[in-house]
């Protein structure tokens, strides 16, 4: 079906395009999985360990996105957590093309404006927080779809399935997303407080030099909860002012969206050693030199600073 200013659309840059289908796409997909859910069969499989799994809503979702952004863009790159599966999906899985009103409202920024489909890669965790998602833990979930060109991230969206669902009377759901130097929207973004320093961490990946790392940091709070995307809207709503993570574990497809997200808004993500990440086609998946992020206004180097030389050398690059 074409609609009014579908010829319009062509002049809206490809960036812009593939995060505002992004926007719709996401939230069928977070559909589908508090349908999973609510039917009840989570259909669990072990992929590395106990700490590693993958439900039939991580593996549907991952369907319905990677189905709906190549039949719109078919020059993307996508590359998602979980394994390909190219099985035509459900009529009712495929969202009306184009842009969702919603993100029309963002202005795409000059320098994103000259990037073709063919030079994004997309990168996609369809179910981000699974250990929680499998122990009720709803409110650490999140889709994720992040828009990377030339090697960096230019634009994210990341859908809350679950948000506000201990509270039922207010609106369930929620999708933010936001493009670098072009601003966000679907939240209301916050300041985190300026008397105190909290830090947001893993809940179900902890190790040695996860604690030292955070212990160096002396923070008066630690929030340790599930999800790179989860922690990151901590960042976004001022309850966190560092998310700190000194372990491989993290893969591009959790920070992509997150760090396109928080950039737009001033904040920084990076490795343990303030390295930026790269999300090239052909990097490495693993985030093998941890991550370190925080909010918009916090010192990022004071972080990168107290990170202790053995939590460094725990966390060296390969390639020196
Ligand atoms: N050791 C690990 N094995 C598998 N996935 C990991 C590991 N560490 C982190 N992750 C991924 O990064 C996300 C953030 O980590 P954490 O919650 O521990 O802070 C996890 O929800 C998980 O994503 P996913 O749930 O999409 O598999
Ligand atoms: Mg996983
Ligand atoms: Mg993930
Ligand atoms: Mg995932």
């Amino acid at each position: 079906m074409s609609h009014p200013g579908s010829s319009k659309m062509t002049s809206v840059p490809a960036v812009q395009r593939v995060m505002g289908a992004s926007v719709r796409i996401a939230d069928r997909a977070a559909e589908i999985i508090r349908g999973i859910l609510r039917a009840g069969d989570l259909g669990i499989v072990q992929k590395t360990g106990i700490n590693d799994l993958q439900t039939e809503a991580d593996r549907s979702a991952q369907r319905c996105i990677v189905a709906n952004l190549a039949r719109q863009f078919p020059r993307l790159t996508i590359i998602g957590e979980e394994e390909p599966d190219d099985r035509p999906v459900p009529d009712d899985w495929i969202v009306e093309s184009g842009a969702d009103p919603r993100a029309e409202t963002l202005q795409c920024p000059e320098g994103l404006t000259g990037i073709t489909e063919d030079q994004i890669v997309v990168w996609v965790d369809p179910l981000d927080g699974t250990k929680e998602f499998t122990q009720g833990l709803l409110d650490h979930v999140t889709v994720l779809i992040g828009i990377a060109a030339g090697g960096e991230p230019a634009a994210g969206v990341i859908n809350q399935p679950y948000f506000n669902y201990q509270h039922p009377s207010e609106p369930q759901g929620r999708t933010i997303f936001g493009l670098r130097g072009g601003g966000v929207a679907g939240f209301e973004p916050r300041a985190p407080p300026a008397d105190s320093r909290i830090v947001t961490t893993t809940r179900s990946h902890s190790t040695g030099l996860v604690q030292s790392a955070l212990q160096a940091l002396q923070p008066d709070q630690v929030l340790a909860v599930g999800g790179a995307g989860h922690k990151v809207m901590l960042l976004l709503e001022g309850r966190a002012h560092a998310y700190v993570f000194a372990s491989p574990g993290c893969k591009k497809w959790d920070t992509c969206a997150p760090e396109a997200i928080l950039t737009a808004l001033g904040g920084r993500l990076t490795d343990i050693h303030g390295v930026q990440l790269r999300y090239e086609a052909d990097v490495q998946h693993m985030n093998a030199t941890g991550v370190l992020a925080t909010a918009p206004g916090v010192e990022h180097d004071w972080y990168v600073q107290r990170i202790p030389a053995d939590v460094r050398d725990g966390l060296k690059p390969k390639s020196g």
